[in-house]
């Protein structure tokens, strides 16, 4: 019996109760979820095509590969490269386009260390041309056939039954409130960031007051942009919390990072790892097989197997990583008493949460050299805004990226968007909302959202954003429970038993209670809302220093300066 077919009956056996009118809350919660049938509500010949497809589309992101950028290429009007150029006749290695570059690490690694725009643009262009290009029909189709499920499941479309696992009406008019109240901030660092863009690149490159091409910023999708901190610290020669050369000459293993974060959760009196996790994750790119190598953690549904998969390189940027997914294995462990349909997120921005938090305080400057990680750490105001700059290219660059990832496909979804203007709709949002745009022209033949994993990979992104609001809740509410004291972005709850007894509290729940009442939980009654308040409080200093850096600037980008290519 396929799982459809299991599920299928249950959910017959369910839909027979009028379970509506049970008088038990969580007995009626219960069968609210288990009478949502999801993608097994197709026929199974459509079942079998959606499976398929999404196969199909994960396949083609995991095993696409690029040819190594060769400063000879010449490119063409449409943005081509002339892979065909005549060299000099003495010219014995002709350019001959071997792909054999993989997004991890080779073009991650490419997109954050090179500074030669020529070779990033090439790069940016590349991957897109492998990885999106070649979806586009099969997404279309993919649409259509998970629209036909929603429906199937009594939604308007995928959109709609994506929004639900957030369970509040207006779900979709409270993620815009939390942006328009989070844009300003973004728009002095994206203008703060520009600028000095504009400095290392000169104006040609880099309109000064126009949206940042999308291939300088450090990351294949421009959606954090820690990768260039090296060109933007506010501070130079202060401290800086990029640990990725400690790492390394502390001959840091990935093994060693995962015991570093396992120690954190550990201190706060949080369950360690079990011993199956260590014995069958995955956290270093095999070199006998491929493998989807974005970073996933797994919970086995059985209270004893637990793994992350995850291509671990050591520097600083997976070190967070690391506490990002044991953080989804945390909330696994403390939810597995709860009745198998309860074991998820509150919502699925908690789940992404929970290990952002430990981050938040695992990367102060303090915590840092308390491992040993960074050597002497003064208390100075530069120290602080180096720091606070740091993260900002983390949380706040990512902000616009995590709202629009999932406009853009409930736009879709909806039919709003449809394929006529699948790929320019994209950049109108890139453009709005990011202040990015693109480096070479794009057309409706591209299909730059297939580039980035979540989408051949049909994963919501909302969630991340959701995350990115409420880890700053939950570093607040665990903050006052340790007793800091002092601005909030220096607190480290580190070893406090009382913050880890309120996180307990709260995960332990897992999805049995709505995650308003688990935000009530959190805040000891104060609010059940997502709410920026924490997150503009923590980085109320540097809002205060970029403006006073950004006098002068343009706040904000004029989109007619695209500086696109011909
Ligand atoms: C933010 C998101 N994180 C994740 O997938 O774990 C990403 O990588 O795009
Ligand atoms: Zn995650």
């Amino acid at each position: 019996m396929i799982w459809s077919d299991f599920h299928r009956t249950k959910w017959n056996e369910a839909t027979n109760y009028a379970w509506k009118n049970f008088t038990t809350p969580t007995v009626r919660r219960m069968f609210s979820f288990l009478t949502v049938l999801g993608k097994a509500a197709l026929p199974r010949d459509k079942l079998k095509e959606l499976t398929g497809l999404l196969q199909e589309m994960k396949t083609t992101y995991s095993l696409a590969k690029i040819c190594r950028y060769d400063p000879r290429l010449r490119r063409l009007p449409s943005g081509d490269y002339d892979y065909d150029a005549e060299f000099e006749a003495d010219d014995d290695n002709q350019i001959g386009c071997i792909p054999t570059l993989p997004l991890e690490p080779h073009l991650t690694q490419m997109m954050a260390t090179s500074r030669d725009p020529e070779e990033l643009r090439y790069l940016w262009r590349a991957w897109r041309e492998a990885a999106g290009k070649p979806i586009r029909q099969k997404y279309l189709r993919f649409v259509q056939l998970s629209n036909e499920a929603a429906r199937l499941n009594g939604f308007s479309d995928a959109g709609e039954y994506w929004r639900s696992d957030y369970e509040i009406d207006g779900f979709r008019e409270e993620v815009e409130e939390l942006w328009q109240k989070l844009s300003p901030l973004y728009q002095q660092l994206h203008a703060y960031v520009r600028a000095k863009l504009v400095e290392k690149y000169g104006e040609e490159v880099v309109p000064r007051r126009g949206p940042i091409p999308a291939h300088l910023l450090g990351n294949m999708w421009a959606q954090t942009w820690t990768n260039i901190l090296d060109m933007t610290i506010p501070y130079p020669g202060r401290t800086s919390v990029d640990v990725t050369n400690a790492l390394r000459i502390q001959g840091y293993s990935p093994l060693a990072m995962f015991r570093l974060a396992e120690e954190f959760f550990t201190s706060l009196g949080l369950e360690p790892m079990p011993q199956t996790f260590w014995q069958r994750s995955m956290i270093q790119k095999p070199t006998d097989r491929e493998v989807v190598c974005h970073a996933s953690a797994w919970d086995f549904c059985n209270g004893r197997d637990y793994r992350i998969k995850q291509c671990t390189e050591v520097n600083m940027e997976h070190l967070v990583t690391t506490h990002h997914e044991m953080g989804h294995i945390q909330y696994d462990l403390l939810y597995r008493n709860q009745p198998f349909i309860f074991r998820d997120g509150a919502n699925p921005g908690f789940h992404e949460a929970v290990g952002d938090v430990l981050a938040l305080s695992a990367s102060t400057p303090r915590h840092l050299q308390s491992v040993g990680l960074l050597g002497n750490v003064d208390d100075s105001y530069e120290t602080d805004i180096n720091f606070l700059f740091a993260m900002a290219l983390d949380k706040i660059a990512f902000l616009p990226f995590g709202y629009l990832m999932d406009q853009w496909r409930w736009e879709v979804f909806s039919g709003d968007t449809s394929s006529s203007n699948l790929n320019s709709r994209w950049w109108e949002l890139r453009l709005g909302v990011q202040g990015v745009s693109p480096p070479v022209p794009r057309t409706e033949q591209d299909f730059d959202p297939g580039a980035k994993f979540h989408v051949p990979a049909n994963v919501p992104y909302v969630r991340y954003f959701v995350s990115f609001v409420v880890q700053f809740q939950f570093h607040a509410e665990l903050c006052k429970a340790a007793g800091h004291e002092g601005p909030l972005h220096r607190c480290d709850i580190y070893r406090s038993v009382k913050a880890g007894r309120l996180l307990r509290n709260v995960l332990s729940l897992g999805k049995s209670r709505p995650w308003t009442e688990a935000l009530s939980v959190l805040t000891s009654g104060r609010t059940n809302k997502l709410d920026v308040e924490p997150i503009l409080e923590y980085f109320g200093p540097l809002r205060t220093w970029l403006e006073s850096q950004n006098r002068g600037e343009l706040i904000g980008w004029r989109e007619n300066e695209a500086i696109v290519l011909q």
